[in-house]
């Protein structure tokens, strides 16, 4: 199994959250006070996620990546690998995920002067807090919600990318930067603009068992989120989302494919 891509995706994950950062501190309202929490949970997303599209799509076509350019592989292969891919990060991501959302959720009452401290007093304070209060099944709440979010729209994502740059790239050729670097844009944009009403639901599943009622799975809470609020309170966070996700995942492809390019 070719490794490159896995360390590629590692790495170019890495760089694209740098990069992001100041959109997930603004999502955040500065909580994190340190990047190595968020870098160390993306890089081994991002390589597992990297790693399984590009060897799903291998074992789909029988060409490897540098051979791809010349015998392009088909859409529906590229949704297929992309979903797989998306499928099986959801479980990496998963606990990184629930504890990001977890941290995220107490700045509002840190907020306020004489409230009581937080709960969890960092990254590694709320995995063993959860861990302990919740059980180790509790780490991985909200799974569910998060694999459905995901498995379509990493589809959505690599089909994306390879469409426009398949389309600004003469037969055969490598795209150019310039093209990369806007595919990859829009290849986040068109997958955040997609996932945006499962991430609503499955954030809420992860805050239940906290100081949010319990639902009683997915379904249960897509209809008492829209009967309470409206079908408006599936496109919360859209906006921040996708001007968040161009740059992200610009420079995510571009580093993925500028590594692979230089250890070919
Ligand atoms: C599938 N979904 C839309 C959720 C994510 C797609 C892009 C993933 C990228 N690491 C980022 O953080 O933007």
């Amino acid at each position: 199994m070719p490794v490159e891509e896995f360390v590629a995706g590692w790495i170019s994950g890495a760089l694209g959250l740098v990069l992001g950062y100041p959109f997930d501190t603004v999502k955040l309202l500065g909580f994190f006070k340190g990047m190595s929490f968020p870098i160390a949970s993306i890089a081994v997303v991002n390589s597992v996620l990297f790693g399984i599209y590009s060897n799903t799509l291998l074992a789909l076509t029988a060409t490897s990546h540098q051979e791809r350019r010349a015998q392009p592989p088909s859409y529906a292969h590229i949704f297929m690998a992309g979903c797989t891919g998306g499928f099986l990060q959801a479980y990496f991501l998963a606990p990184f995920d629930l504890i990001k959302v977890r941290l995220q959720n107490q700045t509002e009452p840190r907020a306020k002067p004489g409230s009581p401290p937080p709960r969890y007093r960092g990254p590694v304070h709320c995995a063993a807090s959860i861990f302990q209060e919740e059980g180790p099944r509790g780490l991985f709440r909200g799974a569910w919600a998060l694999t459905l979010r995901d498995t379509p729209t990493m589809g959505i994502y690599f089909i994306t990318y390879e469409c426009l740059c398949h389309q600004s790239t003469p037969e055969g050729q490598n795209p150019s930067s310039a093209t990369v670097l806007v595919a990859g844009g829009f290849a986040g944009i068109t997958s955040w603009v997609t996932a945006t009403p499962l991430d609503v639901i499955k954030s809420r599943m992860q805050m239940a068992g906290l100081n949010q009622r319990a639902h009683r799975g997915v379904l249960d809470c897509i209809v008492s989120s829209a009967r309470q609020e409206g079908l408006g309170v599936f496109f919360r966070g859209l906006t921040i989302n996708s001007a968040r996700a161009f740059p992200v995942n610009a420079v995510t492809f571009l580093s993925y494919e500028y590594l692979l390019h230089l250890w070919q």
